[in-house]
């Protein structure tokens, strides 16, 4: 008799301890600063937290109603069931993009790992909303990678893809040109116009060149009023049509304060296993002889 009032005893004691420690749990999960969403292996909700419902703008009781690839806008249907599929105890760390309800994206890091509750796989998925590093880690590449007055490439970027290019060029013989402009006494432009109109031509040619040149073609400026085009798989003959299309476009071109401008143009082609240095050089000569033979011109000079 004893016994069975201690067993009765310490039965409730347990199942108090057991409800005590869920609600702490609930706590917990109701608390954490993280989005949580417990996942099926079809995709289909479980359980989340409040902090996730509101990352992405809906009820629990929607959320509940979802399946993943509703507001994962990263992976298809057929990706996310592979990898809930796949995912073990040790787990994964991965970068996605999730849609809101009222439309918008925001970027997150999932941090998921699986385990066996009642006989089921499920899967814990901790999200944490990464939108406002990830613009400002877009907005320090961007500072670091062009040039503030015009949007172009600056010279750091323009090295490292020229080396990218170079070996390229060295592994498959795929042919690179550079072409090399610089404004027309545009000393006489700011003197005339000042210094804001000077700035304005700078930043609509490039607008303009950028527009003339195709998207695997980088812009890039150099200095100044001096700028340089990378041109892969393209020869010197073909540098030569682009940088004469580019002469005449801003030569015609009428800028806001209704005058206009002329550049001179050097082109070179990458000679396999040369220097930079030397095809900076010759680019560089290309161009000077441009000036020197009278400005408004393109001149090619080949090793
Ligand atoms: N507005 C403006 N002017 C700039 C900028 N960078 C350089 N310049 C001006 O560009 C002019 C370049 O002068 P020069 O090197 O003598 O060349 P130029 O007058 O174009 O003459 P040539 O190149 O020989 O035809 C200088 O007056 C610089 O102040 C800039 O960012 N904005």
């Amino acid at each position: 008799m004893g016994t069975e009032v201690g067993s009765q005893l310490s039965e409730s004691l347990i199942d108090e301890l057991r409800k005590e420690r869920a609600s702490l749990w609930r706590i917990l999960f109701e608390q954490s600063r993280d989005g949580i969403v417990v996942l099926k292996v079809d995709g289909s909700v479980f359980e989340a937290n409040q902090e996730f419902a509101r990352m992405l703008g809906y009820s629990i009781e929607e959320i509940r109603q979802m399946r993943v690839w509703e507001w994962d806008v990263h992976f298809s249907k057929t990706q996310i069931l592979e990898k809930l599929a796949k995912i073990g105890d040790p787990g994964e760390q991965l970068e996605t993009r999730k849609s809101r309800k009222d439309g918008s994206v925001i970027d997150v890091e999932l941090s998921n790992s699986a385990t066996v509750f009642e006989g089921k796989k499920l899967i814990f998925c901790i999200c944490r909303d990464i939108t406002q590093r990830k613009l400002l880690e877009a907005e320090i590449f961007r500072y670091a990678t062009t040039d503030n007055l015009t949007g172009l490439f600056n010279r750091r970027s323009f090295d490292q893809r020229l080396t990218e290019e170079m070996d390229l060029t060295m592994r498959y013989g795929s042919p690179m040109a550079l072409v090399m402009y610089d404004f027309d006494g545009f000393k006489d432009i700011n003197d005339a116009h000042g210094h804001v109109q000077g700035d304005k031509v700078l930043e609509q040619s490039a607008r303009l060149v950028r527009d003339n040149v195709r998207s695997t073609d980088m812009v890039v400026r150099w200095g100044g009023e001096e700028f340089m085009i990378l041109v892969p798989q393209a020869r010197l003959v073909t540098a030569k049509v682009l940088a004469e299309k580019l002469r005449q476009v801003l030569e015609e071109y009428v800028f806001s304060a209704r005058f206009h401008v002329t550049a001179s143009f050097g082109v070179t082609e990458y000679v396999p296993g040369e220097s930079k240095d030397t095809l900076l050089k010759r680019v560089d000569d290309a161009l000077y002889r441009a000036k020197a033979r009278g400005r408004n011109r393109v001149e090619v000079l080949s090793s």
